[in-house]
């Protein structure tokens, strides 16, 4: 264990929320923040539907994240709607929002997700992908702009990919977390099941290997995962998951042409996953055609959305 605080230091902790429109870098920068593969990261937006959090203990001090879906403005089905009930509780509810945009950008969708952060919760700006930005120059007057628009406690421009940067956002955050008990152990990364990690790392290969054809309604069951000790790895996880799509053009997509692309699925889903986990993993996979699912209120309650 690292980085136990000294005795006579109070302990801060406190939760901070990742919220953005959708492929802003949300994703990518939980896992900075975190330090490791938690959320699930892609080019496909969407990707990110459950309310994920992860630890980050440092010093005295434990950041707690959570990360929220990509705020959908376009559709209104079921799915869509808890998806931004989801949003809303969140951001009510922490120390902290970290607000991500793309630099230099800020487009209607932006605006929407920005309407719902409440006052007397201070709100960082983060503007990402400081990379893409050619014209350095304009981000000062883009920044003003913004904090007409909202008044932000913090302008942060930066590039999740850029550990520096990284680095220096979690200190400022540090500064917005109460005085408390860590909730979490210092070595915990996420209150998350690995059978929750195991159906996202099949989602995000899913949608990986399948472009950008695939509605992001498909979703991933975990029907099976059963840990048994083995003398020859340590540690063995048994995982059973069905791949749950609308047609059957979808399925066939899914399975791709002699079974080639649901094996490929599943091979780079347990490499990733017997890293993850530290231990031999056997994955087996199912397609199945469930048309309409994400209309279906209850259904997607069965699933697991909140
Ligand atoms: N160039 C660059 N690309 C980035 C940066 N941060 C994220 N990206 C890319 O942006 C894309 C979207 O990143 P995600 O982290 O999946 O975005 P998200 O906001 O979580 O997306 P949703 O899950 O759809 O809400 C990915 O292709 C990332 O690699 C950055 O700092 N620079």
């Amino acid at each position: 264990m690292k980085d136990h605080p000294p005795p006579d230091t109070p302990q801060r902790c406190g939760l901070v929320a990742i919220v953005g429109k959708p492929n802003v870098g949300k994703s990518t920068l939980l896992n900075a923040l975190v330090g490791q593969k938690i959320s699930i990261t892609s080019r496909k937006a969407q990707t990110t539907r459950h309310r994920i959090t992860g630890v980050r203990t440092e010093g005295v001090t434990q950041f707690v994240f959570v990360d929220t879906p990509g705020f959908q403005t376009k559709h209104s089905s079921a799915l869509n709607r808890s998806l931004n009930k989801t949003v809303t509780g969140v951001i009510s509810d922490v120390d902290v929002v970290l607000f991500v945009v793309e630099a230099g950008n800020f487009a209607v969708a932006d605006a929407k997700v920005l309407s719902l952060l409440k006052p007397g919760i201070p709100a960082l700006l983060v503007a990402n992908k400081l990379d893409q930005v050619n014209r350095r120059a304009e981000l000062a007057p883009w920044l003003q702009e913004m904090q007409q628009r909202h008044e932000f406690a913090e302008l942060i421009p930066l590039s999740a990919k850029a550990p520096k940067d990284v680095e220096h956002l979690l200190k400022v955050c540090e500064k917005y977390l109460p005085e408390q008990p860590w909730w979490y152990g210092a070595d915990e990364l996420t209150d998350r099941s690995e059978k929750f990690l195991a159906s996202e790392m099949v989602r995000e290969k899913l949608f990986r290997f399948t472009g950008d054809e695939l509605p992001y309604t498909s979703t991933v069951i975990i029907d099976k995962f059963e840990e048994e000790p083995s003398p020859k790895h340590g540690r063995l996880v048994k995982i059973a998951a069905t791949i749950v799509v609308e047609r059957d053009g979808h399925k066939a997509m899914v399975i791709g042409d002699g079974g080639e692309r649901l094996k490929r699925i599943g091979t780079e889903a347990r490499m990733e996953l017997e890293k993850l986990m530290e231990a031999k993993v056997f994955l087996q996979l199912w397609v199945k055609v469930r048309s309409g699912w994400a209309d279906d209120e209850a259904r997607v309650r069965s699933f697991g959305y909140e």
